[in-house]
């Protein structure tokens, strides 16, 4: 059942979180397996004279949010609701707050913000809402909010916010993962070890399709210095960052960029009777020979793993093989699906190396290398050929990996 947690961050000035932890959810946008659930963070500050809310939950859990919310403050109360982003898994329950509110509070948003919540919750929901434009800063409570657009991350309407004398970035999506952490802060090692592979995949699946932007916007941020500035970085999602707020935004650069992790390479096959997956066998013992670390994802009639992990690991590696058969002169489905993700959410320079199979007539390779030369990726090397692999094709197989590690070098 999806947890509440409220707990008080800060004394000085006082900041509260709200957080709805939702371990019902199964595919996050209705597509990305998340077994690992994921939190939706609301904040709460009070100042002098000033109440200020930093987004909501989603609809499904407004009861539970309004629960948290009423621990901490009386919703009239709230003078400042300040809306990052407009996804409803951040404004589900705005409508409840300001009903709740008696609509004194005045809302806080980007011009598209206030588009797109008319469009989601009506005209009276924005009926008091202040438009910011990008680096204006109020004064709310005796403190300086700085506002800062970072559009496409992940959405256009997407701001942060700097509230200047304490150093406190909230920064809702960005800087956000799936999972439900024990803690609500990065002081455990040992939770963030867990975590951080939830923030890529959360970034690929996510912000993925837009990942130039990832890099631009905390350029943007580094320029303004309130990253290096920052005490802490309070997201949306997943933990805050107060004992080191500049990894996560490290971590979101390092993903945008493709870095990649020393020897890891990705291998991805489907196989329905054994033929790709001989040739896979072949693959991976050529791989492990070069020292090369596969990471192997496989598509069989007993297993489908999520395209959502698959996706999580192709910022970090150094190169993707990818095997498939030909199925009803198409690559098989399952590929072509987690491919057409692939170069869709998760597009950078990386090489490949296609391995295939077929009955009588292959085109799974050729369709696989015309999606791959028109994106990002480098194409290295085609094998394909028909039925058991002979010796012959064997040789061309291993060939084929010695070509990408040449490649790697
Ligand atoms: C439903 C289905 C459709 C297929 N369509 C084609 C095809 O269009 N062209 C072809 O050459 N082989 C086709 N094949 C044959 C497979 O590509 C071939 O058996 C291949 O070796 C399968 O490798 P796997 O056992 O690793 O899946 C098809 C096989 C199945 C089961």
């Amino acid at each position: 059942m999806p947890n509440l947690k409220v707990e008080k961050i800060l004394d000085d000035p006082e900041l509260y979180i709200i957080r709805v932890d939702d371990d019902r959810i199964k595919y996050f946008e209705a597509t990305w397996d998340i077994p690992e659930g994921i939190t939706y963070n609301s904040y709460l500050l009070k100042l002098d004279g000033a109440v200020v809310l930093f987004d909501v939950s989603k609809e499904e859990y407004t009861e539970l949010f309004m629960e948290g919310l009423r621990k901490v403050v009386d919703p009239r109360e709230i003078t400042h609701i300040v809306t990052h982003h407009t996804e409803p898994d951040h404004t589900g329950a705005l409508p409840a707050v300001l009903e709740a509110n008696g609509y004194r509070a005045q809302l806080i948003g980007t011009t598209f913000a206030k588009r797109f919540l008319e469009g989601f919750y009506g005209e009276k929901v924005v009926e008091n809402f202040h438009t910011i434009n990008d680096g204006e800063e109020m004064k709310i409570g005796g403190k300086t909010f700085r506002f800062i657009t970072v559009p496409w991350l992940h959405w256009p309407d997407t701001m942060i916010t700097y509230v200047v004398e304490d150093k406190l970035l909230f920064s809702c999506d960005a800087g956000g993962g799936y999972g439900i952490p024990r803690s609500i802060d990065d002081s455990d090692e040992e939770i963030v070890e867990e975590y951080l592979p939830h923030v890529t995949k959360y970034i690929v699946t996510v912000i993925g399709h837009y990942h130039k932007y990832i890099v631009q916007n905390i350029k943007k941020l580094k320029s303004l210095g309130v990253v290096e500035e920052a005490r802490m970085i309070l997201p949306g999602h997943g933990l805050i960052w107060k004992k080191d707020p500049m990894r996560i935004f490290e971590h979101y650069e390092r993903v945008g960029a493709g870095t990649p992790t020393k020897d890891k390479v990705l291998v991805i096959y489907d196989s329905m009777y054994g033929f790709v997956e001989r040739r896979m066998k072949i693959i991976i013992d050529e791989l492990r020979k070069h020292g090369k670390k596969p990471v192997i994802y496989r598509f069989t009639d007993k297993e489908t793993p999520a395209v959502s992990d698959i996706l999580g690991d192709v910022p970090d590696s150094e190169a993707i093989i990818i095997g498939a058969s030909t199925y009803e002169a198409e690559i098989h489905p399952r590929i072509r699906y987690t491919l057409y993700e692939i170069v869709d959410k998760a597009n950078y320079e990386k090489p490949v190396l296609i391995v295939g199979a077929f009955g009588w007539a292959g085109v799974a390779g050729k369709k696989i290398e015309t999606l791959i030369t028109r994106s990002k990726f480098d194409h290295v090397d085609t094998v394909e050929s028909r039925g058991m692999p002979r010796p012959e094709d064997e040789e061309k197989l291993r060939e084929g990996v010695r070509k990408l590690i040449t490649w790697l070098s």
